[in-house]
């Protein structure tokens, strides 16, 4: 059954459509701004207003893109009870409406103009940063981490700046970046913004008639077919994405959902200057502008809620608003209020928090009711080792899987680029005129490749790609002459280089290879190439390096295996995975729940999440532990901490949190124990719409004195007990 609209719901839903005009939605957490974001969609669409390919739905992450679509699957379903789609309708409904994340719409357009374009990852960056630096580290002694970092800044710097004059290192890299199609993402929105703006420009002049129609494409999509824009998050969006915003708005209706308070990505850039500017374009059109509120709240507790606006009240953004809002719906309360402690040391943190899941799961939670949220990813990798020492299953949610930046899997990735560029370059039909040569894109990935191996510094690189550039040949054509790789001295340099030709020629001079369409054949090539080759990174530490990396292996066939079942019949297999592994790998992910469960083997869902705050946006969980490092010395960002509290549907924890509204007092609170709180539970089951179960008390007690763990607070409460890691597994390990 579709969930009964409120009043402040029903507004935003049935808001009129007007061309040109804009509609901002300020919405409170758990006000169900997503679902009411595609009533609004289904309303528009089955009132006749519009019809569904006239409509795009933008985000920033693809995570929000792939629950805006699972959503909209369910919704859609659920509303149309007269005619009931089929499975086949609903997808072709779904494939009309255009959805994207922002970063995607503007790479479809740059491809659809430029063709295959290299945007800087990890690897592409060191790249760089070896062919423009001059054997010393161009930004000082500092370790190659720092040097990376630093470069990047003062990369972004100088680029985006028109009044700073950039140091001689830096003049090269725009036109090695043109030289390659490099580009950042961000160089990727103005561009994508550049040729949206030459359409308009174009299609101004052309009013009259003169020249034929372009062939469908995204900028004809988006200039002649799309009325309504929805942008889900709004305040997430930052400065650098303005041009490309303004681009696609243009006379459409512009419907932003979003929450200033859970702004949290404020370092890329001042969201409140984007949306003003943003505004000021619809108010110099003289177009609508209408702000709606809605502040009913379906997730929190009314007790967690209260817990918010006592540590941040003057501090969050339309608050009053939501004050004054009249009949705004609340959960009933649960009176439980948040447990927020603040502990002498880590291991006394995490013994509370153990304690506590166990009471939860043997009363009547299920793991994976639960998540940990942290600030930063050390915080996460310490509490996953905690998580292990006792054999508890968890999964850690990620925005992107973790193979996509290991540097191991980058490096074969790299390795393919070569052989697939060098021999298309090297196949292709027609001869190579001089202006092509100044677009040889595998100059890029050999200068990515080769840079990464041991002994090849950055004067080589350099002067390779200054040679190259006199004799106007590509890298590889330089290297593999005899004659003109021989002005570059070094011997050791020379036979790192010797040994990159000869592990690679073998692929490039079969032209069968590039159409060798099995997977795993691809993925052995590969690895032996690299495993031959002075590439540190892959002599690894200890086993558990070494599993990491046989792990990340695996997902990258996961990912060739979904690319090959779907790929064009004409289109060769590396090319296709090329084009399109980033796509696949965060489908799959996703698809997969996004993350892994300690053990691989237990399904995500009977694991407890684990997650940095960043990546719980737009989550809600029954019962959310918000845990901080002792050590961690910065304070808490409001934004954060609100998205973090504001993630916990009934029972939130929050431990070490340094906020200055949070008082320090290291005291277990007198709620406990959680386990004995049978109303509680009734509650808890109730609005999860669970069937009702009796906290098994006895049963904790057992097994607490079975195990015979002593812990301080537990001997407070029961005397001496024990608790052993096998216990959340089902109990099957008998203690020695
Ligand atoms: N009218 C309604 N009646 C009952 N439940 C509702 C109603 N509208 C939304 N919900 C439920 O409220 C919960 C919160 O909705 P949703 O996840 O869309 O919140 P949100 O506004 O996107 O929150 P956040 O900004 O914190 O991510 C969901 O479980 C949703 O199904």
């Amino acid at each position: 059954m579709p969930h009964i609209l409120t009043p402040l719901q029903k507004k935003v839903v049935g808001y009129p459509y007007r061309p040109d005009s804009l509609l901002k939605v300020i919405a409170g957490p758990g006000s169900g701004k997503t679902e009411i974001l595609l009533r609004r969609v289904h309303h528009l669409i089955s009132e006749g207003h519009l019809k569904a390919d006239e409509i795009l739905i933008l985000s920033l992450t693809n995570k929000a893109v792939d629950n805006v679509i699972d959503k909209l699957k369910k919704n859609v379903q659920e509303l149309n009870d007269q005619v009931k789609y089929s499975s086949e309708e609903l997808d072709s409904l779904i494939d009309k409406l255009h959805i994207h994340t922002i970063h995607s719409i503007a790479n479809k357009i740059v491809v659809e103009q430029d063709g295959i374009v290299n945007i800087l990852e990890e690897n592409g960056w060191r790249g760089l940063m070896k062919l423009i630096s001059t054997g010393s580290s161009p930004t000082g002694t500092a370790s190659y981490e720092t040097n990376l970092k630093k470069f990047q800044q003062l990369f972004k710097n100088i680029y985006y700046s028109t009044d700073k004059v950039a140091p001689k290192k830096f003049e090269q890299i725009s036109s090695i970046m043109k030289r390659y199609k490099v580009m950042t993402n961000d160089e990727m929105i103005i561009r994508a913004a550049r040729y949206l703006e030459t359409y308009q420009n174009k299609s101004k002049n052309l009013e009259d008639g003169c020249e034929p129609q372009e062939v469908d494409s995204t900028i004809v999509d988006i200039k002649s077919k799309i009325k309504v824009i929805f942008i889900d998050e709004y305040q997430d969006l930052y400065p650098s994405l303005l041009p490309l915003i303004k681009q696609i708005t243009i006379g459409k209706q512009l419907a932003l959902f979003g929450d200033p308070n859970q702004s949290i990505y404020q370092f890329l850039g001042d969201n409140v200057s984007f949306l003003k500017s943003l505004e000021n374009e619809y108010k110099k059109r003289k177009s609508d502008i209408k702000t709606l509120y809605m502040y009913d709240n379906f997730r929190n507790t009314p007790e967690i809620i209260s817990q918010v606006v006592e540590i941040m009240g003057p501090n969050l953004v339309h608050y009053k608003a939501e004050r004054e809002a009249q009949n705004i719906t609340l959960k009933s309360s649960s009176n439980l209020k948040p447990i927020i402690m603040n502990f002498p040391n880590s291991n006394a943190t995490c013994e509370f928090m153990i304690d506590q899941i166990i009471q939860a799961v043997t009363s009547s939670a299920q793991l994976s009711d639960i998540a940990i949220l942290a600030r930063t990813n050390s915080e996460i990798q310490f509490i996953a080792n905690i998580l292990d020492k006792y054999q508890i299953e968890y999964q850690k949610l990620t925005a992107q899987p973790t193979w996509l930046s290991d540097p191991r899997i980058q490096f074969l990735i790299d390795l393919w680029k070569v052989i697939y560029l060098v021999s298309k370059e090297k196949y292709s039909d027609s001869e190579i005129s001089n202006e092509e040569i100044q677009n040889i894109q595998s100059d890029f990935s050999i200068i990515v490749t080769l840079g990464a191996l041991q002994g090849i510094r950055s004067t080589f690189i350099n002067k390779l790609y200054a040679e190259c550039k006199e004799f106007n040949c590509s890298i590889w054509n330089y290297i593999t002459s005899e004659t003109k790789s021989k002005r570059l001295t070094k011997i050791t340099t020379h036979k790192t280089v010797k040994q990159f030709i000869d592990e690679l020629s073998p692929y490039i001079n079969n032209k069968e290879y590039l159409y060798e369409d099995n997977p795993i054949k691809l993925l052995k090539n590969v690895c032996d190439i690299a495993f031959n080759l002075p590439y540190t990174h892959l002599q690894f530490k200890d086993d558990v390096d070494r599993m990491s990396f046989k792990n990340h292996l695996e997902d990258l066939f996961r990912t060739m295996k979904a690319c090959m079942m779907d790929r064009p019949e004409d289109v060769p297999l590396l090319e296709w995975f090329i084009e399109t592994y980033f796509e696949y790998s965060i489908f799959l992910h996703n698809e997969s729940n996004s993350g892994y469960s300690n053990s691989r083997l237990t399904p995500s869902s009977a694991c407890i999440k684990l997650s940095t705050i960043h990546s719980s946006k737009g989550l809600e969980f029954p019962i959310v532990f918000i845990f901080e490092n002792i050590f961690q010395s910065f304070p808490i960002e409001n934004s954060v901490l609100y998205v973090a509290m504001t993630r916990a549907k009934n029972i939130l924890y929050m431990f070490n949190v340094n906020h200055p509204n949070i008082k320090s007092n290291f005291k277990y609170p007198s709620v406990f124990p959680l386990a004995k709180k049978k109303e509680f539970w009734n509650y808890y089951n109730t609005t999860l719409g669970r069937k009702l179960t009796t906290p098994n008390i006895e049963k904790y007690l057992l097994l607490m004195q079975k195990y015979q763990v002593i812990r301080n607070h537990q001997k407070r409460w029961f005397g001496t007990t024990r608790i052993m890691p096998s216990l959340l597994r089902g109990l099957k390990r008998v203690p020695k």
